[in-house]
């Protein structure tokens, strides 16, 4: 049966390309440059199957002039122009693409791939433009047509008078409203920045009259302004550059020129991939952690182009979220764009690359443990809380890539160590992988439930990040040991005459115990005999999973759950001060109670937490010494 093809309306169809397809107006800029770009790229082609022609890159350039005045905006190129025929099909019928045509036809040279695929683009003028007049000479042709549309109403092409071969568009720019500064795109320093933004990596100039300055003639000290053509854009990307070619310095400069940070980069990482999916990135390991790194205004995400055309200043799915202090670019051929240039689509070569990009990102981390300490040192500082969020989060499906960048002091070395230098010098005795909480090092130091594991001459972890606590928990193990707090009840050590020692003690003052634990009934779980303490009188640990530093890091959280650790007053029944209990306990219960209170706030002064009523703590202590 005969199939009526659809019909358009292709008024309603350009209303709404102008007004649906771009959320971001200034990219009409980026879209006439790249239409520019290739029509010179088309003239290379030519050249390259017709060897009469001889393509001078001196002769090619893309010429931005603003004028204020007649409010007025020219994109003029020397590319191949268009005929008659061409400005009839490729800017009268939407959605036509003269480029992607020509791409069909031509085999791709490497470096000269063409942009346009869509024959959308150049429809983005009428976001800022009333009327759009194109003055077009095709190359081999004597003349030249004009062909002009104020969007909505059609367009109509006239015999126009052109010297050179190329194309010159000059956009009537629209009236600036109180919500809409048309006027920015008259400005000079605003066409600039633009242009800088999104085309920076055309191949060819792109050059504009710029505002210089230089001095007066005849005098020193004034000034006068002039008209200078420059070329604005860089044009070679630094990332197609051979990385032989490159010094630290030029990367470093790169870093800055698209401010990444503020900083200086610590690692850069130049990436050429050209396999299953091709792409070229700049990786950058920035050396501080930005101010507004652990707020929710921070936003992760790599530059992103399309051969060599920003596509996404900031695509987040190019990494994941512990490594989000990754900065950088990356430009790929080979994805698939939508209609906007915007966003993409759901795309495999993305993720492809993305998941290609995390793997690059995991092995320099490990290369700089092993050959550069100290700035993987420099680097953790600022960033190894993340890594250890990216352990938590997820239920810990990322724990295996990010288990061995982890670090934490270490009681043995007074420094950073990985859990893998842990692991190897861990003598055969020692069951697990032990570590200790506190608000810092030189408090853990003096944490009395250090003590036993100290005295064993084992190594002790110092957890002093909030996260700590919470990444090792889902960690469990690390080369099948397993982590264990030095306030657990079962430290694996085995039972020392301390311990035996314990255990008679406590059968004989259970009683003691008992009471001391209803004294304190609210507040702890158990009052018990320490194995674990030498020097201290007492101690505070935690039954179960939620150790007191989880409970205090669970706090304050906004919406806390009010989720508690069940607290253990520990008694060092070595300690003299146990005498004074046994004894208070016989012949003086006002003084036990006293005692009682006594231990746990300094318990709890010594884990750091909030004494209850600190008067009354104060006015205990007056109590004993007069
Ligand atoms: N400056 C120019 N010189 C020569 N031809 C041009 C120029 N600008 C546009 N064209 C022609 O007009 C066609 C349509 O341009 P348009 O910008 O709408 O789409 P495109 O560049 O093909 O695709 P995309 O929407 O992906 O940018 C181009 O394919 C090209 O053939």
């Amino acid at each position: 049966m005969e199939k009526t093809p659809f019909k358009a309306e292709s008024k309603r169809m350009l209303e709404m390309m102008i007004h649906s397809i771009y959320s971001n107006r200034e990219i009409f800029l980026r879209e006439l440059i790249s239409n520019a770009s290739d029509a010179i790229d088309k003239m290379y082609y030519k050249a390259l199957s017709d060897p009469s022609l001889d393509f001078d890159k001196a002769n090619y350039y893309i010429k931005v002039t603003a004028d204020k005045a007649n409010r007025t905006l020219t994109i003029c190129d020397t590319g191949i122009g268009m005929t008659k025929e061409e400005l009839e099909n490729n800017l009268g019928v939407i959605a036509q693409s003269g480029s992607l045509a020509f791409k069909n036809e031509n085999e791709v040279k490497d470096g000269h791939e063409i942009i346009g695929q869509f024959g959308v683009g150049f429809y983005a003028s009428f976001m800022v433009a009333d009327v759009v007049t194109v003055i077009s000479r095709a190359f081999g042709s004597e003349t030249a047509y004009q062909w002009e549309s104020s969007g909505v109403d059609g367009y109509t092409i006239v015999p126009a008078e052109k010297e050179d071969v190329g194309t010159e568009i000059v956009l009537k720019i629209k009236e600036s409203t109180e919500d809409d500064h048309y006027d920015d795109y008259l400005d000079e320093y605003r066409l600039r920045s633009i242009i800088k933004k999104y085309s920076d990596f055309i191949r060819y100039p792109i050059k504009m009259d710029v505002t210089a300055q230089r001095p007066k003639e005849g005098s020193e000290e004034e000034f006068e302004e002039y008209q200078e053509e420059q070329t604005i854009n860089s044009m070679v990307p630094i990332w197609r550059k051979n990385k032989n070619e490159l010094t630290d310095e030029d990367y470093e400069n790169f870093y800055m020129e698209k401010r990444f940070g503020f900083d200086k980069p610590l690692k850069h990482l130049h990436i050429s991939v050209d396999g299953a999916v091709r792409y070229n990135a700049i990786l950058y390991i920035p050396e501080k952690t930005p101010f507004d790194y652990y707020t929710k205004e921070y936003e992760k995400g790599l530059e992103l182009y399309s051969n060599g055309v920003l596509i996404m200043s900031k695509c987040p799915d190019l990494l994941p979220d512990y490594y989000s202090f990754v900065k950088g670019m990356v430009d790929s051929e080979d994805l698939s764009l939508n209609i906007s240039r915007e966003i993409l689509q759901q795309d495999k070569q993305l993720q492809l690359i993305a998941k290609n990009i995390k793997s690059k990102i995991t092995s320099q981390l490990q290369r700089m443990i092993q050959d550069d300490r100290a700035h993987y040192e420099q680097f953790y500082e600022a960033f190894g809380t993340q890594l250890k969020y990216g352990v938590y989060s997820d239920y810990g499906s990322n724990k295996d890539t990010l288990q061995d960048l982890l670090m934490f002091y270490s009681s043995k070395e007074k420094k950073m160590v990985t859990l893998a230098e842990y692991v190897a010098r861990m003598p055969e005795a020692q069951k697990y992988i032990y570590y200790a909480s506190g608000e810092t090092y030189e408090r853990i130091e003096k944490l009395p439930q250090t003590e036993l594991v100290l005295d064993k001459g084992y190594e002790i972890l110092y957890f002093i990040d909030d996260v700590d606590e919470f990444a090792i928990k889902m960690l469990m193990t690390y080369k099948d040991k397993e982590f264990r707090s030095v306030s657990s009840g079962d430290l694996g050590i085995e039972a020392s005459e301390n311990e035996e020692n314990a255990e008679s003690d406590a059968n004989e003052n259970q009683a003691l115990f008992d009471e001391m634990k209803q004294l304190l009934a609210d507040k702890v779980k158990d009052v018990r005999v320490s194995k674990r303490l030498k020097n201290h009188p007492v101690c505070l640990t935690a039954d179960g999973e939620i150790t007191i530093e989880m409970e205090k890091v669970l706090k304050a959280m906004p919406n806390n759950q009010n989720v508690k650790a069940e607290k253990v007053l520990e008694i060092n029944t070595q300690h003299e001060v146990f005498q004074s209990l046994k004894a208070a306990f016989a012949h003086d219960k006002e003084k036990l109670s006293l005692y009682t209170n006594l231990l746990y706030n300094q318990a709890l002064l010594i884990e750091g937490l909030p004494i209850g009523d600190p008067v009354d703590f104060t006015n205990d202590i007056c109590k004993i010494m007069v």
